[in-house]
């Protein structure tokens, strides 16, 4: 077989029977969010889910209109509401896009934004969702054994593929056989053949394969995927799949998307959790200048970027 992201062990289907429950959090409008308002051409809470009570607005979530660069905006009382809103986000969007184009082609990063994902698992997604479309892969991959405790595969495999009808032949892993450089050359071989196949879409603009949904975590230092602040792998503009041996965050052997995939996709959701986000946040998010540019502030997709934030992420605007 020329690629080797291989089709993975076979998934194991849990189906949780706790249902989503909502709640409604009140999202304190108060001089903080006002305080960055020029940096925004509107500031809006999302009405069909705000509730007015005790004189104060309760919402599950407030949504920030950025101009079109610095993308969306959600914000959310705590990292439960956003998982759940993060859910549905995604969920839409697979069913939207699996009913246009016969697949859904999502790529996931490492880190705490798995453990986000976890709402999606649980009904009604479970049940609604028709996994049999997902196409599955990796914004970065750490190059160690599928079983390591490292692995972003076996995370995603613990925390959500094994509890999804995902077919394993859907699912695209690297070829932990590999060096560095051979699976981040397997794996663009790997997605050069699903392009061929039209299973995966490409930009007409960029030529680079076009995801349908990036969902991805940030670093404290702003980086995303494996592109981290200062490292040359950020000015990379040719590769699909770049290695890296020397990741400032460790393991150090890595594979990452480039920047320009990442820029090529229909949709992003960029995904921060706790007060360790919120300068890197903050630097993306204002108009702060600051010379040394941070690899998330570089993030700026063709379709559509989200940022899904709670307080703690949200503290410095
Ligand atoms: O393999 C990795 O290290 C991840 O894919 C990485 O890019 C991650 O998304 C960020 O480091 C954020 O991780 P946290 O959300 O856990 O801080």
């Amino acid at each position: 077989m020329a690629s080797t992201c291989r089709p993975l062990s076979p998934h194991l289907r849990a189906l949780p029977d706790n249902s989503v429950v909502r709640s409604f959090l009140c999202i304190p409008l108060t001089s903080r969010f006002f305080a960055v308002k020029p940096a925004f051409t509107s500031l809006r809470v999302n009405s069909s889910s705000s509730r007015f009570r005790f004189g104060r607005i309760r919402a599950s979530m407030a949504e920030i209109v950025t101009p079109k660069s610095k993308g969306k905006v959600k914000l959310f009382d705590t990292e439960e509401d956003l998982a759940v809103s993060l859910a549905e986000y995604a969920a839409d969007l697979a069913n939207k896009i699996s009913k246009e184009r016969g697949s859904f082609t999502v790529v996931i990063s490492g880190g705490s934004l798995v453990k986000s994902l976890r709402k999606l698992v649980e009904q009604p997604y479970i049940d609604s969702v028709d996994w049999s479309k997902w196409h599955v892969f990796w914004v970065d991959e750490r190059v160690v054994p599928k079983d390591h405790p490292d692995s972003n595969y076996l995370l995603a495999y613990n925390e959500f593929l094994s509890k999804v009808p995902i077919p394993a032949g859907n699912v695209y892993a690297i070829n932990d056989a590999l060096s560095a450089e051979g699976a981040a050359d397997d794996y663009e071989t790997c997605l050069k053949h699903l392009v061929k196949t039209k299973i995966l879409d490409q930009s007409q603009s960029s030529g680079f394969p076009k995801f349908d949904l990036m969902l991805m975590g940030m670093g404290p230092d702003g980086h995303i995927a494996s592109l981290f602040p200062g490292h040359p792998l950020v000015q990379e503009n040719k590769k699909w799949v770049a290695s890296i041996k020397d990741s400032p965050k460790p393991p150090p052997e890595r594979i990452s998307f480039t920047l320009p995939i990442i820029n090529s996709s229909a949709n992003i959701a960029l995904v921060a959790t706790g007060a360790s986000k919120a300068t890197p946040v903050y630097i993306a998010l204002s108009d702060v200048s600051n010379s040394d540019v941070l690899p998330v502030q570089l993030v700026a997709p063709e379709g559509e970027l989200t940022w899904f934030l709670d307080n703690g992420a949200a503290s410095k605007l």
